[in-house]
């Protein structure tokens, strides 16, 4: 049985996700307001893409140094208290800056508190929150990513109204709001319990357990067989070191390397952040002239992006991890192929000088409004499949020993891809219009295709038993592998009366015959009751 404190120390920490998902709508709605516009001077297409990219090249260091340095010499919790004061540093200077230099540095810095707290937070939760619950746990901070988003979309909204530098100063000094709650936050919180037996503190990382499982009690047998799991699992990857970055990334890790990485590749190519970072440009380009339609209409998106992601967070440890991605690459792939074709067919292409952007006229209104209709579409279908699943799935199948750098590198990869769409969309928006949302189509098929043929079902697996799934001589045909694509555990035992994994044979893997398999017990099941 999950109690309910684990909810809490879970969720606790998603203000970072709410300071993050600000970060990704912080550009979008300024870039279209003449008083940014003109205070900046009118900056070219390259420019706006440079001023929206420095947080993520802030966030792409930021990550991989958390990942290198951080995470496991400071802890989970030191590492977030720092990442989210340098977060706050940031924004207060990016609120200050007079001119573009300043506004790019405070950037740059803020980025760098970014990309360490979504690795570190995203982290923390998979290692305290039990497999149950797990999924659902770390989807909450893509609700909170997106909360974030929609926050910072209606207060542009609001403050556009405003003369003058106050109407885009203020939405970037509001962000601090979040940086310093989850700072404050953080210090009532308890360190992982993963990362304390790593340190040999079995007795802190003991009462850890109590206190986020069972009240305190440091004897119930649950508390105890997870304890047991972690020691064993810990101990035994401390007698064999963990991968260096030659054997994560070409060596006996790169299956799982790649398939991490994978993810949050993919899911940055649905092109989700087009929309992110420049949907009101999308909707000029669809024919919504005014800024403040245009804002009104980004608003909304955030609104569509919200509604969808909560089934995502409440179902995803039901549905599961691969059915979503492959289905949702199809529906995406099908609302981009709408918007790409209609604008073509019937928009007549138009330069707009104040935002340097080719728009277009649409003398057939319902072409101009079935456009609008299916970005939302889009972001409905993006919300309700892989909204989630790139925070929940690389640290869920990863081991132990290499989740500090694999998740750093996951998240990095996120953080690069997005650098160079922040920097270019505006570029290609102008340059190649509708072709841009083909390619994305094409991308979005291609994912599907690739999901369903590579990648393992993680839900309701520990962290322990997805090793099992990644051993060696284990087809990397997934889709072949009834046991890699079944949702659910693969190890039959008892937690609740103190039954752990703890044997393992020299590759790390569960010994098989020390635990029953699902399967046998299942068999045997159905077995006694024809009986
Ligand atoms: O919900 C949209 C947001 O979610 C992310 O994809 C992270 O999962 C961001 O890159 C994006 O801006």
């Amino acid at each position: 049985m999950v109690r309910k404190a684990v909810y809490f120390y879970g969720i606790a920490p998603c203000t970072g996700g709410l300071a993050f998902g600000y970060d990704t709508g912080s550009m979008s709605g300024i870039l279209a307001m003449p008083q940014f516009l003109t205070y900046f001077k009118n900056p070219s297409n390259f420019r706006q893409g440079g001023i929206t990219a420095s947080i993520l090249a802030g966030a792409f260091a930021g990550s991989l140094l958390t990942g290198a340095f951080l995470a496991d010499r400071l802890g989970r919790k030191r590492t977030i208290l720092l990442g989210s004061a340098i977060f706050t540093i940031g924004c207060a200077i990016s609120a200050a800056a007079n001119n573009i230099e300043a506004l790019v540095a405070g950037r740059v810095i803020n980025g760098l508190g970014n990309g360490c707290l979504t690795m570190m937070v995203t982290m923390y939760q998979s290692e305290i929150a039990p497999r149950e619950i797990r999924g659902r746990i770390i989807s909450v901070f893509q609700c909170f990513v997106n909360f974030g988003i929609l926050i910072a979309f209606w207060i542009q909204f609001g403050t556009s109204h405003i003369n003058g530098s106050a109407a885009w100063r203020l939405p970037m000094g509001l962000q601090m709001i979040a940086t310093v709650a989850l700072h404050v936050t953080m210090w009532f919180m308890p360190e992982s319990p993963r990362w304390l037996v790593q340190k040999d503190r079995q007795e802190e990382a003991l009462q850890v357990l109590a206190q986020v499982h069972a009240g305190g009690d440091i004897n119930d047998p649950y508390v105890q067989a997870e304890l047991a799991e972690i020691v064993a699992k810990l101990s035994f990857e401390k007698n064999h070191p963990p991968p260096s970055y030659f054997d994560l990334l070409l060596g006996s890790q790169r299956r799982r390397m790649w398939i991490g990485i994978g993810v949050q590749f993919w899911q940055s190519m649905t092109g989700i952040n087009v929309i992110m970072y420049y949907a009101v440009f999308l909707f000029q380009q669809a024919g919504l002239g005014a800024t403040s339609s245009s804002l009104l209409a980004n608003g909304l998106q955030g609104v569509v992006l919200n509604v969808f992601t909560y089934p995502n967070m409440y179902y995803m440890d039901k549905w599961g991890r691969r059915w979503p991605m492959v289905i949702g690459g199809v529906g995406m792939g099908i609302s981009m192929m709408i918007i790409g074709v209609l604008m073509k067919a019937y928009g007549d292409p138009v330069f707009d000088s104040l935002t340097q952007k080719t728009n277009f006229d649409f003398t057939n209104a319902a072409a101009s409004r079935t456009i609008i209709a299916f970005v939302y579409i889009y972001v409905a279908w993006f919300a309700i499949t892989w909204a989630c699943v790139a925070w929940v799935y690389p640290p869920e199948i990863f081991s132990m020993s290499m989740r500090g750098r694999a998740t750093s590198m996951t998240t990095a990869t996120n953080w690069f891809i997005n650098f160079w769409f922040a920097l270019y969309i505006p570029t290609a928006m102008a340059k190649i219009s509708w072709k841009l949302y083909m390619i994305f189509m094409a991308l979005c098929y291609l994912m599907s295709v690739v999901v369903y043929l590579f990648y393992p079902e993680s839900a309701g697996k520990t962290l322990e038993e997805m090793d099992f799934l990644f051993s060696k001589g284990r087809s990397v045909w997934t889709f072949l592998d009834p046991e890699a694509t079944r949702i659910g555990a693969l190890f039959q035992r008892d937690l609740e009366h103190g039954e752990a994994l703890t044997v393992f044979d020299e590759d790390g893997m569960v010994l098989k015959d020390k635990v029953r398999q699902v399967e046998d017990v299942v068999d045997a099941n159905v077995h006694g009751e024809e009986k």
